[in-house]
């Protein structure tokens, strides 16, 4: 044990009720949208086939000239109730916006930055409007902050002499008057997830990261902080010198997700995957065709893969600088809630089932003890292979769906063929395991209803 000072503050998942509901969540909305959507990749005739997001630094844009682009900041199409409807019918349970990203464009009027919509011809408060209508649709809304950056001359990526560190504590003041300022303004914000926090100058002060998880904690009891905030006495990130996880929950998986037999660590603390739908662009880019883009069921399935591991799943959206989302965005929310619709009891409120990885899908277990089994690859023999954990009996299955009664044969100890349905639902689908639990079985069926 290394003694810290700005380490972990709990040990293990957090279980009070806002927690309880970040986890019950389980499928979210990133919004990504600012400055760069108005140029979407392009610049002095030059499309960039990298993050859209960052085009400013790919075409090493100036940070005067790119704030420039402010004055065209018009989103005219925008309608906030229309966002929420989106994230409603799609099944989305919370959404994540960029307050702020690394270019320092705020989607609220901040009274300490003079890049903010309060000073574009579109002069509303976009993010006032966006909490109100997705908390409207019953959706929580989450932050997401990026602390780098560019359009502030106080910010510093390493801190190499006085005039640094002096600058870097301004910043660090400005930033704590930012955040302050969003929750005094957006109370019913759930969760920070901060970003852009792995220079130097911030593992070099740990202690403002604890600082800054604290500060958000007392103003807005019930919040929940990622681990991407935080660095430690030693500038060791997200996990602390001593191995425990800082933050509510881990967030390091963002376009990759962790491996359902090699990574079965991450069923031991809460954690949040975020992914894009084009190989990697989370802020709006002109053009698509550069990249893979996403069928829905590849994006249902990471959403799966992830609860079946006790994760969460945040799918990117990066809507136009007219304040509308491309036509591929809105057709893959639709596809999304057309399955949520039929499947989504096997998502909202699951977690890992301590049941083996077979090749046919994932598993997910209810609140009540109920397995569900997502199948995504039906096999040509008809048969899904299910080996139970020690203690663990199959009762009974059916087709979500359908209630049909789906026969199961023992075919040795702790092994089964569970029957594909009779007729091909033609879409990734679910079975319903009723499991007996043998007396004295350990984990965490001990409490499950038989
Ligand atoms: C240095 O590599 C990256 C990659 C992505 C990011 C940002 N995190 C994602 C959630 C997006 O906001 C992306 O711009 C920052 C730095």
């Amino acid at each position: 044990e290394i003694y810290l000072k700005y380490g972990a503050t709990n040990e293990g998942k957090r279980q009070d009720s806002a927690m309880q509901k970040f986890r019950d969540n389980r499928l979210g909305v990133f919004i990504h949208w600012g400055l760069y959507a108005i140029p979407g990749g392009e610049w002095n005739g030059k499309v960039y086939a990298g993050a859209a997001e960052w085009l400013k630094s790919w075409a090493k844009v100036p940070s005067n000239e790119w704030m420039q682009l402010m004055s065209q900041w018009n989103p005219t199409k925008f309608d906030a109730k229309k966002w929420a409807v989106m994230a409603k019918e799609m099944g989305a349970k919370y959404v994540k916006i960029t307050t702020k990203h690394h270019e320092g464009f705020c989607l609220w009027p901040s009274k300490y930055s003079k890049y903010t919509v309060a000073s574009t011809p579109y002069k509303r408060d976009l993010l006032g409007e966006m909490v109100k209508a997705y908390n409207e649709e019953g959706i929580d809304v989450h932050f997401y902050f990026s602390v780098m950056d560019w359009s502030n001359s106080d910010y510093r990526y390493d801190i190499k002499s006085q005039e640094d560190s002096i600058a870097f504590s301004r910043f660090l003041e400005f930033t704590d008057n930012q955040l302050k300022e969003l929750a005094a303004r957006y109370p019913t914000v759930k969760d920070f997830w901060f970003d852009g926090t792995w220079d130097a100058s911030i593992k070099k002060n740990g202690w403002w990261t604890a600082h800054a998880e604290q500060m958000l904690k007392e103003l807005l009891p019930g919040v929940t902080i990622n681990s991407r905030l935080r660095a430690d006495d030693k500038g060791k990130r997200h996990f602390d010198s001593n191995g425990r996880l800082m933050g509510d929950y881990e967030s390091g998986y963002e376009r990759r997700l962790p491996d359902p037999v090699q990574d079965l660590k991450v069923t031991q603390w809460d954690w949040e995957a975020c992914m894009t739908v084009p190989e990697n662009q989370w802020g709006y880019h002109k053009d698509w065709s550069l990249s893979y883009i996403k069928t829905p069921f590849e994006v249902i399935d990471r959403i799966v893969h992830a609860v079946s591991m006790g994760g969460n799943m945040v799918v990117n959206f990066g809507p136009q600088a007219d304040g509308d989302f491309r036509p591929e965005e809105k057709a893959l929310a639709t596809a999304i809630g057309k399955w949520m619709q039929c499947y989504g009891k096997a998502i909202y409120a699951c977690d890992y089932a301590e049941f083996d990885k077979q090749d046919w899908g994932y598993y997910t277990r209810g609140k009540n003890g109920e397995v569900y089994m997502i199948v995504f690859n039906q096999p040509y023999s008809e048969r899904l292979i299910v080996k139970t954990p020690k203690g663990i009996s199959i009762e009974q299955a059916s087709l979500l769906t359908t209630n049909e009664n789906i026969v199961v044969v023992e075919t040795t100890r702790n092994e089964y063929n569970v029957s594909v349905p009779q007729k091909n639902p033609g879409e990734p689908y679910v079975i319903q395991l009723k499991i007996r639990v043998a007396e004295g079985t350990k984990g965490v069926y001990k409490d499950a209803l038989t």
